[in-house]
């Protein structure tokens, strides 16, 4: 695509935005991943979808010169709400849903900062997936998404992912992994991020092994955005999506005891 075919910021795009949360290497991109591939294909309707992702990662706030010392011995608490810019976080996706056009840092790990060479310019599009550690948290920021997802994989399997990706892609070694883990990230896993499940519309449980899972959630965001065959880029509000009972399933969200309806 050239850069003339590209939208402009007078075009106002209201993009679909999902939140996707879960405990540190839970899958969350890779469901993301997944999602995108799906509804990015020509589906029977001859339809594609433009879809980006972005890391809340991209948000995490400049450290000071003690607390980059204490990164670079694995003893800053990177899962605590305070090391966002949460307002920075605000702001970057109001514009993306007024249909403006926004830059955002990649994030270094190796350097515990946001990239100043890689930034990703992120044009309007159908469907904005925001994915990360906390992005339920934040009140304000969680109330702007229409559909939020939590990937919930069990902790054994997160912890036994994070080591080698941590060592082989954030350049750390296995002592400060394992010392961050347990010092921060399974503390704050607990305090601050397990408990904004209860705001997920969607629970998926294993993260993208649940293909069946995955295929719903294309299908009802497909559904969704072809709520009465106008394209979604005419800023018109679309529901939330609702979540039925089945008669004999518990009170858990998790999909597979579920149905989908779509809104009135
Ligand atoms: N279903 C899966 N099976 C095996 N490995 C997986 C699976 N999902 C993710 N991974 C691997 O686990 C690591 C973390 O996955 P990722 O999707 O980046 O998690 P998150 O975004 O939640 O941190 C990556 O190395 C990824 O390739
Ligand atoms: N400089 C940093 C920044 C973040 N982390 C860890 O990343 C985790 C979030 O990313 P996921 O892909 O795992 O969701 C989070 O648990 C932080 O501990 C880091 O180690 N260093």
């Amino acid at each position: 695509m050239s850069e003339a075919d590209l939208p402009t910021n007078d075009v106002k795009i209201k993009p679909f935005l999902i939140g996707v949360a879960g405990g540190t290497a839970s899958g969350k991109s890779t469901v993301c991943k997944r999602i995108m591939e799906r509804l990015g294909q020509v589906d029977m309707d001859q339809k594609t979808r433009q879809v980006v992702s972005i890391s809340q990662d991209s948000f995490y706030r400049e450290l000071s010169p003690s607390e980059i010392s204490k990164a670079e011995k694995g003893q800053f608490n990177f899962d605590h709400p305070d090391a966002f810019n949460q307002a920075l976080m605000y702001d970057t996706l109001k514009d993306i849903l007024n249909g403006k056009i926004v830059q955002i840092p990649a994030y270094d790990y190796r350097n515990n900062s946001v990239s100043k060479n890689e930034i990703l310019t992120i044009y309007p599009a159908d469907v904005v997936l925001f994915e990360g550690i906390l992005v339920f948290y934040f009140p304000d920021v969680r109330n702007l998404f229409h559909m939020k997802l939590f990937v919930d994989t069990d902790s054994d399997t997160r912890l036994a992912r994070r080591v080698p990706r941590d060592i082989n892609e954030r350049g750390r070694d296995l002592d400060q992994v394992l010392n961050q883990y347990m010092n921060f990230v399974k503390p704050a896993f607990e305090e601050f991020c397990s408990p904004t499940k209860q705001f997920a519309d969607v629970v998926i449980p294993r993260g993208a092994d649940n293909s069946v899972a995955i295929e719903l959630i294309v299908q009802h965001i497909r559904d969704i955005l072809d709520v009465g065959k106008r394209p979604l880029n005419r800023g018109q509000r679309i529901s939330p999506p609702k979540l039925v009972s089945t008669p004999d399933s518990s009170p858990s969200k998790k999909i597979g005891d579920h149905l989908f309806k779509r809104p009135h």
